[in-house]
């Protein structure tokens, strides 16, 4: 899989998890949860990646940006936003 195709197919399989609530996923957990939380885990997981840019190894924070990446991809979700409407934004603005 190509990298600019991985947030495609996770946002793709937290539809799958939502809509089939399946047993044992994280991403079903966040859901029943409600959107302030999740929106909540969404301000969090940017703290660390805050702290992980400024204090900690260039390791700590791959690792913080692919959890903010996660759960911003949830909250998407759950606002009915796509990855697709992201990118057109982004390529409206793009000044090349
Ligand atoms: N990419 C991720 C991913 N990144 C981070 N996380 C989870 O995000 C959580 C972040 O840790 P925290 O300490 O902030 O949260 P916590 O204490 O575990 O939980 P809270 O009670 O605070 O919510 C961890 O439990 C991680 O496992 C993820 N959970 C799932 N995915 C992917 O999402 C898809 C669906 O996963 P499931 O829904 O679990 O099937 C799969 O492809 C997974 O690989």
């Amino acid at each position: 899989m190509a990298g600019n195709e991985v947030l495609d197919k996770l946002y793709k399989i937290i539809e799958d998890r939502i809509s089939s609530q399946k047993e044992g996923s994280y991403t079903v957990k966040l859901y029943q949860k409600g959107k302030p939380y999740i929106a909540q885990k969404v301000g969090e997981e940017a703290s660390e990646v805050i702290v992980a840019a400024l204090a900690e190894t260039k390791e700590r924070l791959v690792e913080e940006v692919a959890d903010l990446l996660y759960h911003l991809l949830v909250l998407m979700a759950v606002s009915n936003v796509k990855p697709e409407d992201v990118y057109e934004e982004l390529k409206r603005r793009m000044k090349e």
